[in-house]
């Protein structure tokens, strides 16, 4: 193991030195406390400080507590070398984060065991550590798998739900303006019925990027359901939303599809935040998404590849 000694008296440090060398461990010293830290600070492969308990500068309880206050990536187990005795510095050192006690003058049966023990509690905090982060990547792939689409990579239906809540309870709070487009593609049936469904999906999943690539980074686009999508516009008003959506539609009806030109229909609603003072989030929700989809239907029922602003009834 790599350690290190910290003592302010040569012959203590060489003592201890031959004595962890003779069992095979690699051994750097140090002076005093502040020398300790210096090389600690520089160097994370110490796995164990010995360190004296009265040293001038910094003492074995300052060094333990900057330890225990550092975050470093791995644990340092760390043993004071007393001559002190009496329960109050066992106290005193416990409390400042020691794992252990040798006492001075040092005796190497005991110090090997007391390393045995160190070694034993530092294997476990390496399989705890390995642990924790095989749990972290785990936790991040389910957070990945339950708001992804499959096909095509963007935010699913959950995901854009959830930031659809969030974003609209924002915006009423900071007075915002906030936009949502729906986004469906025409004639889709026909395109699967004519090219098949593989290549229907491959081209969900070009217009899944095209809707990407020409969003700003603040919006969100998300694949609703089958061949719908949807694109939350933060801080948007109505001519913004307007030229956002007719930029997507442009997009799409410009992309060099091959087997068949691809068009969507976009549509637009903007939250102005003044209809909706009483409503709680989830009405607020189904309100916007069921104007979105109102201002979808006429573009729709209008021709197709088009952009249409919900307007509320007079
Ligand atoms: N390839 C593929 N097709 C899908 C997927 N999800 C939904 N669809 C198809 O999308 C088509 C949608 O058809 P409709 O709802 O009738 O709408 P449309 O033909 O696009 O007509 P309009 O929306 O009125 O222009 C259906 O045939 C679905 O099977 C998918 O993940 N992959």
């Amino acid at each position: 193991m790599d350690i290190l000694v910290v003592d302010d008296a040569p012959d203590t440090r060489l003592i201890i030195k031959s004595v962890l060398k003779k069992l095979g461990h690699n051994v750097t010293t140090a002076e005093d406390g502040e020398e300790a830290w210096k090389l600690l600070c520089s160097n994370d492969e110490f796995q164990i400080v010995i360190s004296d308990w009265v040293m001038p500068n910094l003492d074995g309880l300052g060094l333990c507590q900057r330890i225990r206050n550092e975050p470093f990536s791995k644990y340092t187990y760390i043993i004071l070398l007393t001559g002190m005795s009496g329960k109050t510095n066992l106290i005193s050192g416990i409390a400042a984060g020691a794992d252990d006690f040798a006492t001075k003058p040092i005796n190497s049966e005991e110090l090997e065991v007391r390393l045995r023990s160190a070694k034993r509690i530092l294997d476990l905090e390496k399989t705890l550590a390995f642990q924790n982060e095989e749990l972290e990547r785990a936790n991040k792939k389910l957070v990945t798998y339950a708001t992804t689409d499959g096909l095509t990579g963007l935010y699913n239906r959950r995901a854009f739900q959830e930031h659809l809540e969030e974003t609209l309870l924002f915006s009423r709070r900071a007075n915002e303006t906030l936009s949502l487009l729906i986004l469906d593609v025409d004639y889709f049936k026909a395109y699967n019925d004519t090219f098949g469904h593989v290549e229907g999906d491959t081209a969900l999943k070009i217009v899944a990027s095209i809707l990407k690539e020409n969003s700003r980074k603040n919006d969100f686009v998300a694949r609703f359901g089958g061949e719908e999508f949807t694109v939350i516009l933060p801080n948007t008003n109505y001519n913004g939303a307007t030229l956002c959506a007719e930029v997507l539609r442009n997009a799409i009806e410009k992309y060099p599809w091959l087997e068949r030109k691809v068009t969507i229909s976009v549509g637009v609603t903007t939250v102005e935040h003044k209809r909706d003072r009483d409503e709680n989030v989830t009405e607020m929700y189904t309100r916007i998404l069921s104007e979105a989809d109102q201002a979808l239907y006429r573009s729709k029922s209008t021709g197709r590849n088009k952009v249409t602003h919900f307007k509320p009834q007079a």
